[in-house]
């Protein structure tokens, strides 16, 4: 049986700003927002999908921190460990890619009422009370010392409590760059608590200080054994492999390792990329979602790559794909549906 205990996420919620269709930043006269940022992205993917899910995080208490609170909670999330608290939202501008422009992304969230929290203001007890899971990403981290300090700690009482963690590698230069950051030291202790990372040889590269020069699914796996040796909880490990051919196709894959051995799915050819942001969160999503329902990692990759591949197809951050959706996918057809 499924279970239906919440998973717990503790992130950053932004909004983001992004011009429509394929305009500069600064050219544009009109701007999209969306709500975005890595872990609500997992959080309403799962929720989506149908599952109890709970996002743990700080947003300014302002109209537009209420309107994450309430877009959160529209999606399904609980919303229940979201403080609210003076200070500025964090945002973000993203400048989407077209044919050979990569997209860019500029942040404006330095000294957010979330970076600038104290690490012992969160209240580990209530916000982990009853959940079946902790999800982390190394975005968390990235942000600065007292967002560091804190996902250690949240992924301490985790640990205390028998909880297990989740983490995605999400690397991010610009924000780990800003400050006198230690990424090896902070992610390896953060990793230690984990038992599934999404990340693949890059991540693994820079815990281990060692290169993988091995080539595609074989990389991959010998950076995966390495990972398995060094951090003894981990069991799971899950990446996308992807072939950029420019911004608006790509071909994925998707991976899973156990300590068993792994396996990878074909690709699949994804044109027409509508939003490709939060396409590594939806896979995130994607296999957690696998492992609830059949705790089978092959059904997990599969599931995983669904998820991505879809919401490259869906404007903003999250995948609000459903179960029907899924399956939808997985039966293949592009008929209309009628
Ligand atoms: N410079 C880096 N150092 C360590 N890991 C990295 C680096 N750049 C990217 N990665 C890792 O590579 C993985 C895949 O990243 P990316 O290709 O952006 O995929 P996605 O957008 O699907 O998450 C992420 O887990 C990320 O943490
Ligand atoms: O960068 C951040 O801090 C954010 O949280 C913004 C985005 O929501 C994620 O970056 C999306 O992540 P991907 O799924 O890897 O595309």
């Amino acid at each position: 049986m499924t279970d239906t205990r919440p998973i717990a996420f503790f992130g950053e919620v932004m909004l983001r700003i992004s011009p429509p269709g394929r305009e500069l930043l600064l050219q544009t006269n009109h701007f999209q927002v969306h709500v975005g940022g890595a872990e609500a992205n997992v959080a309403t993917g799962l929720a989506s999908l149908g599952h109890a899910t709970r996002m743990i995080t700080a947003v300014a208490d302002n109209p537009m921190g209420a309107a994450i609170t309430r877009e959160l909670r529209g999606r399904g999330v609980d919303t229940s460990a979201i403080v609210a608290e003076a200070g500025r939202l964090g945002l973000y501008f993203l400048q989407p890619g077209a044919g050979l422009r990569a997209s860019e992304v500029i942040y404006d969230r330095a000294h957010s009422v979330f970076a600038d929290r104290a690490p012992t203001a969160w209240d580990w007890h209530a916000a982990l009370a009853g959940c079946q899971r902790l999800h982390l990403s190394g975005i968390t981290p990235a942000i600065g010392p007292n967002t560091a300090a804190a996902a250690i700690a949240a992924a301490e009482a985790a640990g205390a409590r028998g909880i297990p963690v989740s983490f995605d590698g999400n690397y991010r230069a610009r924000l780990w760059e800003a400050w006198d950051s230690d990424p090896k030291s902070v992610l390896t202790q953060l990793i230690g608590h984990a038992d599934i990372l999404f990340g693949n040889h890059r991540d693994v590269s820079l815990l281990l200080g060692k290169t993988f020069s091995g080539d595609g699914p074989d990389r991959r796996r010998e950076a995966a054994e390495a990972a398995f040796a060094a951090f003894p909880k981990l069991q799971l490990i899950a990446s996308t492999a992807r072939h950029v051919d420019d911004a608006d196709s790509h071909r994925v894959a998707a991976r899973v390792d156990t300590r068993r051995g792994g396996f990878q799915t074909p690709d699949v050819r994804i044109s027409g990329i509508v939003d490709r942001l939060g396409a590594g969160d939806a896979f995130a999503a994607g296999v957690l979602h696998g492992l609830l329902e059949s705790g089978d990692p092959e059904a997990a990759a599969h599931s995983g790559l669904a998820l991505t591949a879809l919401k490259h197809s869906l404007p903003g951050d999250a995948s609000l794909f459903t179960r029907a959706d899924l399956a939808a996918f997985e039966g293949g057809g592009m008929d209309v549906r009628r």
